[in-house]
């Protein structure tokens, strides 16, 4: 096929691949868009060939986006990168580099060698000599196409001819050789010029002459501005060097005529220096000012190049740094997170401490509130409660009366209080003991309960003496319930405590109708009526019926 022909001899055969490519452009209606695209790569190639590089960027970029073939798209952008560095637009070129980079997984063999020929030129061309030698290292191992064996060898002499790794000229005859094998003419004078440069380094101009002179055929076929105006400079300079003054003219203008395109700067540099410095040797002032004028302004240019070479160098350095950083901050903010997940944590662990602490406590509190309660309710009761026979005791009994009272005047209802006292019980104690005293008091207090009505309220006076308060209760009816007590106590039967004797007690019972609704008044009418039974002969009971009692005597005793 026409296209893959030109292909293969577009860099060694100049002048066919040229026809060829008038040949294929007749038949470039019946392209596929694979064709199409194919051929357009190859007009850039002939387009740089003819030293306009900068011309040859809307091609390679016009294949580049749309071509579907990724290894002709690789091939188009490693176009594009060296173009970039050969026209020194080292940051539009290093931003291509890294797309390339990225392409370079999805394409085959084939395209990554395309790919990594790429690079180590354009790395060469920035300067970045290292990167250029492990692409070219890369390639040497991975290629075997003569073509591109030859380029690796040849970016491999240029990184290490910068890098000062080699100062024998004869390092660079395997090149060389490999080169001109494989009629690589255009790579072949690339490394010419280097060793050129080597016997340069060592003195040795004469051999660097004969070196340069004895290969003008390649030259000649190199069919390259860019090389071809830095063999012309390094001649023209060899000469000058040598004290050859009569042929350092003709090679500068080469040389300068070479590299009037976009970004050559360093053959006219070197060409404009060594032409002042001709001049001036033979005296012409004049011209010698000229090319000076030239020489600097060239080299401000060639400068102002290096700076943008080293800012793209710093933008290539910032931007991996960049990314170490960018994983070192992803990686910082990842154990970020995981801190402030595990701190989380922790927050969620202390909530639930301090929950379950709040909890405890509330649990506490309660308990505590509860124990309290019932201490409370024990110490009330103990407060109100006669301890020997659990019931009411005289300042509850009569708090208990008082309020009864109250509510009793306030409804019109009836109340009545009933006194009663055991009868010559100290006898009892005197012949029994204290324990059977007590045992009898307590008896007494049981009956009296279960004679009483739920409602009735009984309460320990004092010693011997109790009160029973009988609420929405005339004295009549009153009356038949203390006679049912007076009755109960005195069957009271004393066998279990071990002694037998008798347990009575004397009843006064006092209503609300005669004595009035206040506690003081109508508990004496009570005592006075029990003292009647007691005066009467004991073990009876008396309703307080109109004598009027003498005076309130226990009033204090109640206040
Ligand atoms: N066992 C016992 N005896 C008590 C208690 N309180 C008072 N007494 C006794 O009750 C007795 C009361 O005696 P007195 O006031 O002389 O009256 P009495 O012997 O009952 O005679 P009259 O009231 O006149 O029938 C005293 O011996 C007190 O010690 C008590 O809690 N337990």
């Amino acid at each position: 096929m026409l296209l893959e022909k030109a292909d293969q001899i577009k860099s060694k055969q100049p002048h066919e691949f040229n026809q060829l490519l008038v040949e294929l452009e007749q038949n470039a209606h019946t392209f596929t868009p694979y064709e199409a695209n194919f051929f357009k790569l190859l007009q850039a190639y002939q387009i740089i060939f003819d030293g306009e590089p900068a011309s040859a960027i809307p091609y390679t970029m016009a294949v580049y986006e749309s071509a579907r073939n990724n290894d002709l798209k690789i091939r188009a952008l490693t176009v594009t990168v060296n173009l970039y560095g050969v026209m020194r637009n080292f940051i539009e070129g290093y931003t291509y580099a890294q797309q390339l980079i990225a392409l370079i997984p999805e394409v085959s063999k084939e395209g990554q060698i395309n790919a990594y020929a790429g690079l180590a030129i354009f790395y060469n061309h920035l300067g970045e000599y290292e990167l250029g030698l492990e692409s070219a290292n890369w390639l040497i191992e991975h290629a075997d196409n003569p073509h591109t064996v030859c380029v690796a060898l040849q970016n491999k002499l240029e990184a290490e001819f910068y890098l000062n790794h080699v100062i024998d000229p004869g390092s660079a005859d395997h090149a060389i050789r490999y080169c001109k094998d494989a009629d690589e003419h255009l790579v072949t004078l690339v490394n010419l010029v280097i060793k050129a440069k080597l016997y340069y380094k060592l003195g040795k101009v004469t051999d660097a002459i004969a070196l340069l002179e004895s290969n003008k055929d390649v030259y000649e076929k190199a069919y390259y501005s860019v090389v071809q105006a830095d063999y012309q400079a390094q001649l023209s300079n060899l000469y000058f060097d040598a004290g050859l003054y009569d042929k350092v003219k003709q090679h500068a203008e080469k040389a300068i005529a070479l590299s009037s395109g976009a970004g050559m700067f360093q053959p006219r540099v070197l060409a404009f220096e060594v032409l002042y410095k001709y001049f001036e040797r033979i005296d012409n002032m004049a011209q010698a000012h000229h090319y000076y004028k030239q020489y600097s302004e060239t080299q401000k240019a060639l400068l102002d190049e290096t700076k943008m070479r080293q800012l793209a160098i710093q933008q290539t350095r910032f931007e991996a740094h960049k990314k170490v950083n960018q994983i070192a901050l992803l990686n910082k903010e990842n154990s970020l997170l995981k801190m402030q997940a595990e701190l989380a944590q922790r927050e969620i662990d202390n909530s639930r401490l301090v929950i379950a602490t709040l909890v405890l406590l509330a649990s506490i509190v309660m308990v505590w509130l509860l124990f309290n309660h019932k201490l409370q309710i024990q110490l009330k009761t103990q407060a109100q409660t006669d301890e020997l026979t659990g019931i009411a005791n005289r300042h509850y009994f009569t708090s208990v009366a008082e309020k009864a009272l109250s509510y009793h005047q306030k409804t019109g209802q009836h109340l009545t209080v009933v006194v009663f006292d055991l009868d010559l019980f100290k006898t009892v104690n005197d012949k029994h003991g204290h324990v059977v005293g007590d045992w009898a008091l307590q008896a007494v207090v049981d009956v009296v309960k279960r004679v009483c009505r739920n409602q009735d309220v009984i309460g320990r006076l004092g010693g011997e003496e109790f009160a029973i308060l009988l609420p929405g209760c005339g004295a009549r009816k009153a009356h038949l319930i203390t006679e049912s007590c007076r009755s109960a106590i005195a069957a009271i039967d004393t066998a279990e405590t071990g002694a037998t004797f008798k347990v009575t007690a004397s009843f006064g019972v006092a209503d609300t109708k005669l004595c009035g609704y206040k506690f003081q008044h109508l508990y004496a009418c009570a005592d006075k009526a029990m003292y009647r039974s007691k005066d009467e002969g004991r073990n009876r009971v008396y309703v307080y019926d109109g004598y009027p009692p003498e005076s309130f005597t226990l009033d204090e005793k109640f206040s």
